[in-house]
């Protein structure tokens, strides 16, 4: 073991309440909208191949074109309402929304640049609106903050020359300044999702980060931040030299997943996805492969499964509308989970062997049990694996309970469920099972000793 000062602050899972509400939302969308919108991935008639936020590092994109981009900023159709109801819908039970992206223009009235929304024509506070709108919808809000900054005179991503060190000072008084007030004027904050700290000048920063950690962890009680901030005394991210992660849950998974529980760490994390193949602010001409709600569903469903959440991303366009896509797909994925959402929300990791037809999930809370089936078996037969001493003892359909579904139990504790529907199911569906262990949850106050 290394001794370290500022290594991880705890091993194992945060277990306060507002964790294990993290733990159960199941379902976010993560909403990146900014200057980047205008050009959509294009400019001068050229199509940008790169993410559309990333837009302002190409070299067919003059930096000055791009940083006179805000004085064109009017979104005249963002109505925070609308995308708040869109994403109340989709069934999300968080939202992560861009503050500042790498490009440093900020979307709400900062006092520490001019670089914001408030001298742009359209002035008014894109945070602030959003974050009442959503907090109306009962959607908890998380804000996005890029530490890389490429606005701001004193950001570096190395630290070479004393100059370079002095002016790396005034910038990070500068992001401690912005975090301040953004937890200051936006209280209802429920954690920040950072972002852009792999530079080689963050890595340095051990002991600053670790004390603006602590100092916003106590402007909001129990706020949420991933492992995407702190470096350790080595320069470590996300887990530090002894292996330890670092922060709340894991952020390593962006528009990756894992496939097993042993790669997840026993550590609580989130999976953010893009529904193109690497798009997060908008482009106008999506590319390469669009995933389809079906696809996004398994996504949803294999990283509560395996103890995660999955934040899905929108780019709304420059003038504030959420592109028809996105709104399809959050329909779709909306309509599936109007009927399955009892195998997502307070749903985690089932320790029973996983098997071909899809996922298990338990409800953390209740201990019921689901099949989600994605890969219906031709045979009709669904192969359930339980521990020592749990027998199923009842299967049917989510949604529709009435239809009891027969059960054959193998001479190895191996239970065949068998469902031949009519028709072949259009999406995926749930299946409910209850175990003997289940039944004696219901009685245990009076089958267990006293
Ligand atoms: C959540 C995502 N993280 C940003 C990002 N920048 C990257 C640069 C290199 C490799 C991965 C990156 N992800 C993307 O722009 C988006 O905000």
């Amino acid at each position: 073991n290394i001794t370290l000062k500022y290594g991880a602050e705890r091993i194992g899972k945060r277990t306060d309440q507002p964790m294990q509400d993290w733990r159960n939302y199941g379902l976010g969308q993560f909403i990146h909208w900014g200057v980047y919108a205008i050009p959509g991935g294009h400019w001068n008639g050229k199509y940008y191949a790169g993410a559309a936020e990333w837009i302002r590092s190409w070299e067919g994109m003059p930096n000055e074109a791009y940083d006179n981009l805000y004085k064109e900023f009017n979104p005249k159709n963002f109505n925070a309402n609308a995308w708040a109801k869109q994403a109340k819908e989709l069934g999300a039970k968080y939202v992560i929304i861009t503050t500042k992206h790498h490009d440093g223009f900020c979307l709400w009235p900062s006092e520490y640049t001019d670089y914001t929304i408030a001298n742009t024509p359209y002035k008014k506070d894109i945070i602030g609106a959003l974050v009442e709108a959503y907090d109306k919808q009962g959607i908890d809000v998380y804000l996005y903050f890029s530490i890389i900054d490429w606005n701001h005179f004193g950001y570096k991503s190395k630290l070479v020359t004393d100059k370079d060190r002095t002016d790396y000072e005034v910038f990070k008084e500068f992001t401690r300044n912005q975090l301040i007030e953004l937890l200051t004027r936006y209280p209802e904050t429920k954690g920040l999702w950072f972002d852009g700290t792999w530079d080689a000048a963050w890595k340095e920063q051990a002991s600053y980060v670790y004390d603006l950690d602590k100092e916003l962890r106590e402007m909001i009680p129990g706020l949420i931040i991933g492992s995407r901030f702190r470096p350790d005394d080595y320069g470590n991210r996300h887990f530090d030299a002894n292996g330890n992660m670092m922060g709340d849950y894991e952020q390593g998974w962006e528009r990756k997943m894992p496939n097993t529980i042993e790669e997840v760490h026993g550590n609580d994390w989130d999976c953010v996805m893009t529904i193109p193949e690497n798009q997060w602010g908008y482009h106008s001409d999506w590319r390469g492969h669009v995933k389809t709600s079906n696809e996004l569903i398994e996504m949803l469903v294999k990283a509560v499964a395996l103890d995660g959440n999955f934040v899905l991303n929108f780019g709304p366009d420059g003038l504030g509308t959420i592109r028809k896509e996105e709104t399809k797909l959050a329909k779709q994925v909306g309509e599936w989970m109007k009927v399955n959402s009892t195998a997502i929300y307070n749903c985690g990791y089932l320790d029973w062997e996983k098997q071909d037809w899809g996922y298990f999930t338990t409800n953390r809370i209740t201990q019921e049990k689901y099949m989600v089936v994605f890969n219906q078996p031709i045979s009709g037969v669904y192969t359930v694996k339980t521990k020592k001493g749990v027998s199923i003892e009842k299967a049917y359909l989510l949604d529709n309970p009435g239809l009891e579904l027969s059960i054959e139990k193998t001479y190895n504790n191996e239970f065949l469920i068998q469902y031949n529907p009519e028709n072949h199911p259009e999406e995926p569906f749930v299946m409910v099972i209850e175990t003997n262990k289940d039944q004696n949850n219901s009685d245990n106050q009076y089958l267990q000793p006293k």
